[in-house]
This record gives C-alpha cells, structure tokens and sequence, in this order.
C-alpha cells in the first residue's frame, strides 16, 4: 500500500475492533485515549464498535466507565462534550472471555454478526493483542476455530511487544500466527515508530537538500542513539526482570530507530519499500564474533538506590518481583557498525537505561570536523557540528554550527538553530497508538515492523545476551539519578570521542537561535 503521509485527510473503514486485555494497564493508559482522540478528529468511521475482551465480568455500562475515567485521566482530550462522549460510548460493548474457551469464540461471533447489523459494517475485522505474548497463538487458533475469520471483510492482528524472547522463541510465535494470518494481515506494533519524530527522520533527511549528500561515512563521525528514562520498573518487575533493558528497548526501538538513520533512500515512499531498506540496515548489523567482542563493545550495568532530589529511591534488586540477586540489565550501551558502503568505519553508540536523570529520545549526528580544525588550528579548536533528532518528549531539531563571536577579533563560537516542533504545537501531537491504530485500521503497515526486521533483530541481539548469559561479572552497578556505568563513558573515550548532553543542556557556551522562544 502506499504510504500514506497524511495523518489528517483519510478516515479509516468501518469495522469491528476487538480489544484483546480490555481490563488492562495499556488498554486503560494507552487504547481507550487513542481511539478517543481519533474518533473526536473524525478519523474513525462512523460504523464502527469496539468489544473489550478479558476474562473479569463487567457490564456495558462499568465497561464504559472505565472507558471514561481512562479518557479523564489520560488522554489529550478531556470527555467533556457529553453529547460526542455518548455517541462515542455507545459504539463500545464488553464481553467476559477466555483466550483458552473456543466456545467463547463463538458466542463473540454471534455477538459481533449483531454488531455488524447494528453499525452497518462489511464485516471488517480487527484483533488488538494487548494481552501476554504467550497468548497470541491460542488467541489466534481460537479466532480461527470460533468461525471469527469467516466474513467477507479483512481481517488484522495487531500484536504488542515483545515479539518473542529470543529468536527461536520468535520464530516458533511467527509460525503460530501465519497457520491463520498472512504476514500483511499481522501488524507488530513498536510505539516508536508511531513517534511524530522518529516519523519525521525519514522526512528531515529525504526532502532536504543538503543533509543527504553528506549523510555518509565521507562526513559523519560517528550517531549517537539515546533513549533515557526516570522511571523504574514500576509494576512490571516480574516481566522485566526475564527481559532486561536489551531486549525491552534495544531489539525493538533501538535498532528500528537506528535503521531510520542508515537506510537508504526507499524507491518509492510505500511501506513495503521503506521496510525493504530498513531490513537492509539489520542485514548489515556487524555481529559480536565472541564473548571478549561483546565485553569490549557493549556495557550493562544495573542501578542500585541512589537520592533522587528529595527521595531515596531503591535499587533494582529491591524492586517488586526482582530477585534479589538478578543480575538483569537495567542499562546497556553499544558500539555497533553497519557494515555497508555508505557506513563503513562509523561507529553507533546507542544507550538506554532506568533511573537516568532525564527523560529523553534524542539521535546525535556528529560530523567530522578535521579539515575545519586544520584552517581554525591556530586560533582554537572547534566544536564539531551536529544535527540533533528530539524525539520525546521535546519534538524538534536543532543543528549546531560554528559562527564568529559578535564582537570578537576572531574568536569561534557554536550557534544552534533549533525548529522546535512541540514548541510550535503544544503537547497536543498525536500519540503514537493513535496514529498506528489509525494506520492498522487502514492497512498501512509501514510503521509496523515486518518479521523479516524482527529475526535480524533478534539474531543481533541474541549475540550478545548468549555472550552476557555464560558470564555476569561484567554487569557494572549505577546509583539510581546517574547517567549509568562509567565504561559507557570510556567506550566513546577510547575512539576520542564523548556522549553528547542531551535535552540541549550543552556544556559549551552556545547561542540558540530558535522558534521556542527559550
Ligand atoms: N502496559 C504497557 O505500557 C505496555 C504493555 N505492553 C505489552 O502489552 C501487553 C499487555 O500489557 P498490559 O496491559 O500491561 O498487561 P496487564 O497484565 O495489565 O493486562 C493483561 C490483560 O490480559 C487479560 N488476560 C490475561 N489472561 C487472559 C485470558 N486467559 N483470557 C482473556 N484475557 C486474559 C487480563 O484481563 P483478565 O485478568 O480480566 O483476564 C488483562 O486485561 C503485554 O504483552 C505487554 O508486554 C507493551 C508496551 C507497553
Ligand atoms: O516499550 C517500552 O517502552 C517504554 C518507554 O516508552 P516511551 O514511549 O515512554 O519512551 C519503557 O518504559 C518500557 O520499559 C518498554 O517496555
């Protein structure tokens, strides 16, 4: 399908959405806004409903309380036109079932025929797994079996993170879902790619001029890729302690993030060539050859407590659900090398972790600046210029450059020109579950990622957790509020160079020129 870039314009088919964990955490925080942010924008047809699924009862009318208070709490928009608020909800019914109860499947067939009748629709079908992974195969034998996929309509999956565990455990999922799906009926959902700004990477480095002809190994020195949280493990201590960050962040948004800043550019701007160039991007991935490689490229650590302004936070190890002598990583950084013409010899440094000072998305693209320190040499030596992706929560890009101190006799200083995008439009850009809600509805899967992106993935990262796995004495401890193990500092140090501040806190004494108005 074409790609399409107009978020705005198109509203999506009529059909039946069945949420799959309805009396859930990412239901409640993330599914039930987006489809009301989409429906208030008119983006959802008209002849829709949406059943909510999971084992507890609950009636129509607590379903659509619980509907409502979600909303309330954590959408964009609040629910307080009550006349749009009642046309809405009435499109929402519940129905208490479990995944393992074939028989269950049938009843929900009648129900959704009676749904189909009442909201006019061709018998559209679309399946939102937000339940544990290890349920997506039964859900989808049991749709089969219940006589769910016998419409004439289209049917879709649409399957949360993680995608497996590993890549066999991948695999074995993947065969599950195509005995009943094809693969362009499977939507694998990864939040990032539903970022405006993880979006707009395609955009800033394919519509402008002169970003493409230097985005090579010709001019950039080296990426920086950093994905910094506050939070802890909060609630999911007992999933996370299994995942560890490597696998939570590092096979999914990390490398597709990463594959946005290397692919080449697509033929056509249409999902399955986007796709194409991305899975190259993974193809290229140079693997860790040996335990001593990975010690030497990739660090974890994990935090331990650590005073947060006020608060005393606990360590990991302390978390609920943890073990108490986990040696799980809430933190990895990695050197990685893409192995092709355009990117030979550039390194990427990507980074995550829990418990870091700030919140933050960025992508540092350092250019190589050797040639402009021969001509500046005698005065000083400059700073390098760089192009930096905010993708959350700040939106927006800034490229810092090196201008003549106003004033001075000769002296350099960097400037950086910021176009601040959520400056520009307040917090209210969709979120990202509501445009890749939108995109499955209407069968765009080009933020989706496709199981060929997933295996490279997961082979990538396999390497290094199998090399992690027969030794631990490597895994490094960080206060909680600090920016991780110190050999994340030394592994840009041996190549001569430094992590960059995030979040515009830069150390050097720059001038904005910027439309945030800071
Ligand atoms: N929460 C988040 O922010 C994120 C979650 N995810 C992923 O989304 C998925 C769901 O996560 P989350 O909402 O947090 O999980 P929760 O544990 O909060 O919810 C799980 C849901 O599954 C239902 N369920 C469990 N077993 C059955 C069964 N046998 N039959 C029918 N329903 C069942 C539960 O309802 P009941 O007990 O009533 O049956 C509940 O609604 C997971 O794969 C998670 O990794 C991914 C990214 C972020
Ligand atoms: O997928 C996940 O992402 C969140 C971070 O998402 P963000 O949109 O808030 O940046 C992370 O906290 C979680 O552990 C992980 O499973």
């Amino acid at each position: 399908m074409t790609h399409n870039t107009s978020f705005e314009a198109v509203t999506s088919t009529g059909a039946v959405y069945y949420l799959f964990g309805a009396t859930g955490d990412l239901a409640r925080r993330k599914l039930f806004p987006a489809l009301y942010s989409l429906y208030k924008e008119g983006k959802l047809s008209n002849n829709f409903a949406v059943v909510g699924l999971a084992r507890r009862p609950r009636s129509n009318e607590q379903f659509r309380s619980d509907l409502y208070e979600s909303i309330n709490e954590f959408c964009r928009y609040k629910a307080d036109d009550e006349e749009l608020w009642n046309a809405f909800a009435q499109h929402f019914v519940y129905m208490s079932l479990d995944i393992n109860n074939v028989d269950g499947f049938r009843e929900l067939n009648t129900l959704s025929c009676e749904l189909e009748e009442r909201f006019d629709i061709p018998g559209n079908r679309l399946f939102y797994l937000a339940l544990a992974p290890s349920l997506f195969g039964p859900v989808s034998f049991n749709l089969r079996d219940g006589g769910m996929l016998e419409t004439k309509g289209w049917h879709r999956l649409v399957i949360e993170k993680p995608f497996g565990y590993d890549l066999p455990s991948a695999q074995q999922l993947n065969e599950q879902l195509n005995q009943v799906f094809k693969e362009e009926e499977i939507f694998r959902i990864d939040h990032y790619l539903g970022k405006e700004m993880v979006q707009n990477i395609e955009v800033i480095r394919f519509a402008n001029g002169f970003f493409e002809p230097l985005w090579n190994n010709n001019h950039i020195a080296n990426v920086q890729i950093t994905l910094s949280e506050t939070v802890g493990v909060e609630e999911r201590g007992g999933y996370y302690d299994k995942s560890g960050a490597l696998r939570d962040m590092g096979q999914n948004h990390m490398l597709q993030m990463l594959t946005m800043i290397a692919m080449e550019p697509p033929s056509r701007l249409h999902g399955e060539d986007i796709r194409d160039e991305k899975v190259k991007v993974l193809r290229s991935l140079r693997g860790y050859s040996s335990s001593e490689e990975v010690r030497s490229n990739v660090v974890r650590g994990q935090y331990t407590s650590g005073q947060v302004g006020e608060k005393e936070l606990p360590g990991y190890r302390q978390e609920d659900s943890v073990d108490e002598q986990s040696t799980t990583e809430t933190y990895f950084a990695a050197k990685v090398f893409v192995d092709n013409f355009r990117w030979a010899g550039v390194p990427f440094y990507i980074r995550t972790g829990k418990r870091l000072p700030v919140k933050t998305t960025e992508v540092v693209v350092e250019f190589k600046s050797e040639a402009q320190n021969v001509l500046f040499a005698q005065r000083q030596k400059l700073a390098p210029n760089l192009l930096v992706i905010r993708v959350n929560p700040m939106e927006g890009i800034y490229i810092k450059i090196n201008a003549k101190k106003p004033g001075s006799d000769n002296e350099v200083q960097p400037v950086s020109m910021e176009f601040c995008q959520s400056c520009q439009i307040g917090i209210n850009t969709p979120e990202a579950y509501e445009r890749l809600i939108h995109d499955a509805a209407r069968g765009d899967s080009t933020y989706f990622t496709r199981w060929d992106e997933v295996s490279h993935a997961w082979a990538f990262v396999d390497g290094i957790a199998k090399a992690w796995q027969e030794d631990s004495s490597d895994l490094e401890f960080y206060s909680a509020g600090s920016w991780g193990p110190e050999a994340a500092v030394k592994l840009l140090d041996n190549d001569g160079f430094h992590w960059w501040p995030v979040n515009g806190q830069d150390e050097d004494n720059v001038i904005w020129i910027t439309n945030s108005g800071i």
